[in-house]
């Protein structure tokens, strides 16, 4: 016969397991509810984004731009998948591609190990601490930490992710990872050797000639027009400045730092003053109406940091007007390390675009597109100019070849009619 108290030992037990039971059910039911809820949440907003449309037609007569755009957009995000050979798409790893258009989403750990604990320092932002990182691919990236008291919210970085996920040119900084893990918040981007236009026009560097200026200039105005008319809504950068464009290993320029820290998809509210002191444009400033002629303002400044190297803070627009008052201003301003290096005629014609993008009125201001077309022009004549200097340079080596082989010549058979008549 079983003991009454057996009887109580193996109710009690039951009732534990079962109890243990029912809270295992529980637990695990309420992970599961937040895990799809947030499942839904993310798919939600990649929908939302990868929906937003980008423009490929109407953009000007810049030639390789909405070919290069469609490609960009179509390539980068699979190259970028391709090129992670450690990578599988199993579903452990879907949760990488969980930001909007596949940038790949990093753990603390591997940023860690990439940066070799955060000790391969490349700069400081405002934003926080820019480290070289390469990753288990090979792939050199910059990695740019939010600080802990940076004012820019989990709100705004989450934005910051899906906008800059979903912008790709090849004149733009891309973003090509993330990273919220352990309390951080991580941005990884493309490497760019050369570092900022910045440093390379005001630092210890030779300096750069003028052929490399035209072509940043140009690859700056590509990168502008690709946020203001190739993507919808027109993106508006708000700190366009020297600082903010970066160079690769072949001197190619990208506009960086787009949205990092403001809220830039036009939607036509005021959401306070942004940008930086001298670079700012004057109506923006006065009417808090922001457009995207407010970064043609910018850029304007920018063209003149190229052609003189003086920077904003140092009276750049005082120099600017002045030299505006005559045809060859301009000259008076030059960079001295372009001075006899480069043409002046076409100094003064990149000038005289930089004039229309500083016009006071921003309705008055031209296009980037129009830019674009004015620069492209300018470095087309530049090289037909060069083209025909070569020609001319050989065919006058070439006459120059000629002639010395006809007095050879004459040499020869001068010689060889006094030889005859000393034999004679
Ligand atoms: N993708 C990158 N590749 C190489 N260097 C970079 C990259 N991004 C930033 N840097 C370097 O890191 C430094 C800090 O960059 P960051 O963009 O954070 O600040 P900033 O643009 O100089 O200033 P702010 O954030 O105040 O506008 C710069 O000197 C820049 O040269």
């Amino acid at each position: 016969m079983v003991r009454q108290t057996d009887l109580v030992i193996i109710g009690v037990s039951a009732g534990l397991a079962l109890g243990i039971l029912i809270s295992c059910l529980i637990f695990f039911g309420i992970r599961w509810c937040k895990k799809r809820s947030a499942h839904l949440r993310l798919s939600a907003n990649e929908s939302s984004v990868t929906t937003l449309p980008i423009r490929t037609n109407g953009l000007g007569t810049s030639t390789d731009f909405s070919a290069s755009l469609n490609s960009s957009i179509a390539t980068s995000r699979s190259e970028s998948i391709k090129k992670s050979s450690h990578f599988s798409w199993s579903p452990q790893n879907k949760d990488r591609f969980a930001s909007a258009s596949g940038i790949l989403k990093y753990s603390y750990k591997e940023i860690q190990k990439s940066t070799q604990n955060f000790t391969t320092t490349l700069g400081q932002g405002s934003f926080g601490t820019v480290y070289k990182a390469t990753m288990p691919t090979g792939e050199v990236v910059a990695v740019k930490v939010l600080a802990p008291n940076s004012k820019q919210g989990e709100k705004e970085f989450h934005t910051e992710v899906f906008l800059l996920g979903r912008l790709h040119h090849r004149n733009l900084v891309n973003l090509v990872g993330y990273c919220v893990d352990k309390g951080q918040r991580i941005l990884v981007y493309q490497y760019m050797s050369n570092g900022s236009l910045a440093n390379l026009l005001y630092g210890e560097e030779k300096g750069l000639s003028w052929d490399e200026r035209l072509q940043i200039v140009l690859d700056i105005s590509h990168g502008i027009e690709y946020l203001h008319e190739g993507a919808i809504p027109p993106v508006i950068h708000r700190d366009l400045k020297s600082a903010n464009i970066l160079l690769d290993h072949s001197m190619r320029a990208k506009v960086a730092d787009f949205g990092l820290s403001k809220e830039e998809i036009f939607d036509g509210r005021n959401s306070g003053l942004k940008g930086t002191y001298g670079y700012m444009d004057p109506a923006y400033i006065s009417t808090s109406k922001l457009t995207t002629q407010s970064d043609i303002y910018s850029f304007g400044i920018i063209v003149f940091e190229l052609i003189t190297a003086i920077h904003p803070h140092q009276n750049l627009m005082e120099y600017v007007n002045l030299a505006a008052m005559d045809h060859d201003g301009i000259d008076e301003i030059l960079d001295k390390k372009l001075v006899g290096k480069c043409n002046l005629e076409e100094v003064r014609q990149l000038a005289k675009i930089g004039h229309k993008c500083l016009h006071k009125s921003p309705k008055k201001r031209p296009s980037i597109g129009e830019v674009s077309q004015f620069i492209s022009r300018i470095k087309q004549r530049r090289q037909r100019r060069l083209t025909e200097d070569n020609l001319s340079f050989a065919s006058n080596n070439f006459s120059r070849a000629v002639s010395r082989l006809e007095d050879r010549q004459v040499e020869l058979s001068r010689m060889s009619t006094i030889s005859l008549t000393e034999t004679v």
